[in-house]
C-alpha cells in the first residue's frame, strides 16, 4: 500500500486571467513529516504552487488533493502592518482562534520568543515577528505547516536559526513543512527533498542530486554563468515529461 500523501498536484496548470499559465503541468506529492522546500528565480510560480496546492487559487488544469480534514498553518510572505495599530502580541493570536494565557506563554516559548505577550506586534524585530508568526502557525496543531520566504529581511545567524527551529518543530510534533525559500545553503542542509520550479518542475530530488542537476546549477548560476544565468533560463516543456515523478527531470536550456 502507498504512504499517505497529505497534498497531491497532478497535471496542475495555474493561469490568472487570460495571460499564459505561470504554472504548467506541474505533479507534486507530500508526504507526512516530509520537509520539502520549492526554489526557482522571481516570477517562476512559487507562491502560486503554494496557494494552489492550499486551494487559495484555483488550476485552470489537473488536481489538487489534499487529506481530508487537514490542519495546515501557513506563514505568509509578508504582513502588512500599518506601525499605528495597537495590536499587542496575545491579541494577534488569538485573532482567529480562542487560546488562554497558558497556551499564548507556551507557543512563544516554544518558537524561542518568550514573554513578547505584551508587545505591540509593530515593534517587534524581523526575526521575532517571524517567530510570533511562526506560534500563529503552530497554535492549530497542524499536520502541514507552509512557509513562504519565511526569513526574508533576517541576517545569516537569524536565517539559520528559524530553520533549526522548524526542524525542531518537525521533530516535535511530526507535521510536514513546505516551504518556498532563496536562502540555497540553508535549504539545501535543512531539506529532506528540493523542488526546483520555473513555471514548471525543473528538476527535483534530495539536495544533493538536486544541487549537482544541471537545470538547477544553471537557474542559480553555479559556475556556469554567474547571476545573469538566472535570467536566461530558457525551457521546452514539450517531449519529456514522464508519468513517474523521479529525482531528475531534464528541460533545455539556452545559456
Ligand atoms: N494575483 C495575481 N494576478 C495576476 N498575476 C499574478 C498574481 N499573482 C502572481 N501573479 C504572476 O504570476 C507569476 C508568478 O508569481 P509568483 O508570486 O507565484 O512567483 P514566485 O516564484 O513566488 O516569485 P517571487 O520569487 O518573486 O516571490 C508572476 O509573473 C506574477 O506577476
Amino acid at each position: 500500500m502507498n504512504a499517505p500523501v497529505l497534498v497531491e498536484a497532478r497535471g496542475l496548470s495555474v493561469a490568472y486571467g487570460p495571460a499564459a499559465p505561470v504554472l504548467s503541468h506541474v505533479d507534486f506529492t507530500l508526504r507526512p513529516g516530509e520537509i520539502v522546500t520549492i526554489v526557482g528565480p522571481n516570477g517562476s510560480g512559487k507562491s502560486t504552487l503554494l496557494r494552489a496546492l492550499l486551494g487559495m487559487v484555483p488550476g485552470s488544469a489537473g488536481s489538487v488533493t489534499r487529506a481530508p480534514g487537514l490542519r495546515v498553518g501557513y506563514v505568509p510572505q509578508k504582513l502588512h502592518l500599518d506601525p499605528n495599530l495597537p495590536l499587542s502580541v496575545a491579541r494577534f493570536l488569538r485573532l482567529n482562534r480562542r487560546l488562554s494565557g497558558d497556551e499564548i506563554a507556551h507557543l512563544l516559548s516554544r518558537v524561542g520568543a518568550p514573554g513578547l505577550e505584551d508587545r505591540a506586534l509593530a515593534t517587534l524585530s524581523g526575526g521575532q515577528l517571524q517567530r510570533v508568526m511562526l506560534a500563529r502557525a503552530l497554535a492549530g496543531n497542524p499536520q502541514l505547516l507552509v512557509l513562504d520566504e519565511p526569513t526574508q529581511g533576517l541576517d545569516q545567524p537569524g536565517t539559520a536559526a528559524f530553520y533549526r527551529l522548524i526542524e525542531d518543530v518537525r521533530r516535535e510534533i511530526g507535521c510536514a513543512v513546505l516551504s518556498v525559500s532563496h536562502d540555497l545553503h540553508v535549504v539545501m542542509s535543512a531539506s529532506d527533498r528540493v523542488v526546483c520550479l520555473n513555471g514548471h518542475v525543473c528538476c527535483e530530488g534530495t539536495p544533493s542530486v538536486v544541487s549537482n542537476a544541471p537545470e538547477y546549477r544553471a537557474l542559480f548560476g553555479l559556475g556556469t554563468g554567474g547571476a545573469l544565468a538566472l535570467y536566461q533560463h530558457h525551457h521546452d516543456h514539450g517531449a519529456d515529461h514522464p508519468d513517474h515523478p523521479h529525482d531528475h527531470e531534464t528541460c533545455d536550456h539556452d545559456h
